[in-house]
């Protein structure tokens, strides 16, 4: 992912409101030279794995789905993985690339009170008992993904997963050019900058999920950057490793929304893959250790959802 690489470094060169402490990345690393802190894939054991196709395309659905679940403040990643994992479990046609594209929201009621749609709704599929944040989004995506997998990929994400001859940046660069909705970019003074959240991890799910091996195999891992989210740059602020202008930070302590788009956000996210980028160049050169950014991001996000006093930032973006 050299693209997203080079291009957030050029964030964290140019930025205005967020800057990488080197003097607190250094002592984070310095913390880790005993031993680097391994966090197991689905440690919480809340996904479906059955060690075949299916697993596949319950992993591309979950990460189509994937952002954006802090407007709901009951609502986490978990109920998602969970939820669809369930859906699988009672009917394992429900993620068939036909069926997909059935999804609903209640977008109009008629008089009677009655949705003018048929068909069966999201949050039904989810068991959640009300909107789900950016909902409207969520379907077309889950729309999206339906219609590509069965016009290019006979239906099945397990094909567009085998004919990327084992290469991350392939199925990367095949699922942004083929699925709209993964294509992450932002516009930052000028620069086309890419982060590419939801693409990278359906690859890292793979891997986590299958242990490397079949669906999981890649040869090139270690190009996939952390996944620039809103729980892991509030971990990498805590740990003093990014510093925020007061502006800001006040702004995140108040709660308050940052644009999708604006210079703050794309900061928040850019700085964070390169300071993920950074950690892992200091832990090779100061201690000989070799570790993925896959992994370092694991870690620190495994962190930050066990702490609910966890400030983040709150961008209403259908990418993270
Ligand atoms: N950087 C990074 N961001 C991640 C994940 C995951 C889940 N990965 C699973 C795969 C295997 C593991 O066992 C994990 O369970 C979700 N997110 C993001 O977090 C946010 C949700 O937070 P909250 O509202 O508190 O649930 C939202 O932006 C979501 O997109 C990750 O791994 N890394």
């Amino acid at each position: 992912m050299e693209e997203v690489r080079e291009t957030s470094a050029w964030v964290a060169r140019n930025s205005s409101h967020v800057t990488i402490d080197s003097s607190g990345l250094e002592k984070v690393v310095e913390t880790m030279k005993e031993s680097i802190p391994k966090v197991e894939w689905d440690y919480e054991g809340i996904h479906y794995f059955d060690n075949g196709p299916l697993t596949v395309q319950y992993l591309f659905v979950l990460d189509a789905l994937n952002f954006c679940f802090w407007p709901d403040k009951d609502l986490n990643y978990d109920h998602l993985a969970k939820g669809l994992k369930e859906a699988l479990l009672n009917d394992h046609s429900a993620f068939d690339a036909d069926r997909l594209q059935k999804y609903t929201v209640i977008i109009a009621v008629g008089n009677d009170n009655q949705s003018l749609f048929s068909g069966p709704q999201l949050r039904e599929l989810l068991k959640w008992p009300r909107s789900l944040p950016l909902e409207e989004e969520r379907v077309r995506l889950l729309h999206e993904v339906g219609f590509e997998l069965e016009r290019s990929f006979e239906g099945k994400a397990s094909k567009l997963v085998e004919s990327c001859g084992k290469s991350a940046v392939k199925l990367v660069a095949l699922v942004t050019r083929h699925f709209p909705g993964f294509r992450d970019h932002s516009m930052y003074k000028g620069h086309q900058v890419f982060l590419y959240k939801r693409a990278q991890i359906f690859a890292a799910d793979l891997w986590g999920a299958f242990k490397g091996q079949g669906y999981g195999e890649f040869n090139d891992i270690g190009s996939i950057t952390m996944f620039a989210d809103y729980i892991v740059p509030a971990v990498l602020q805590q740990l003093g490793v990014l510093k925020y202008s007061s502006t800001l930070a006040n702004a995140i302590q108040a709660s308050s929304e940052i644009g999708a788009g604006t210079e703050e956000e794309v900061e928040l996210r850019a700085c964070s893959i390169f300071a993920v980028e950074k950690m892992r160049e200091l832990l090779s050169i100061k201690c000989g250790k070799q570790v993925l950014s896959v992994e370092l991001d694991l870690w620190l996000w495994s962190v930050g959802v066990q702490c609910p006093s966890l400030q983040h930032h709150r961008t209403l973006s259908i990418y993270y």
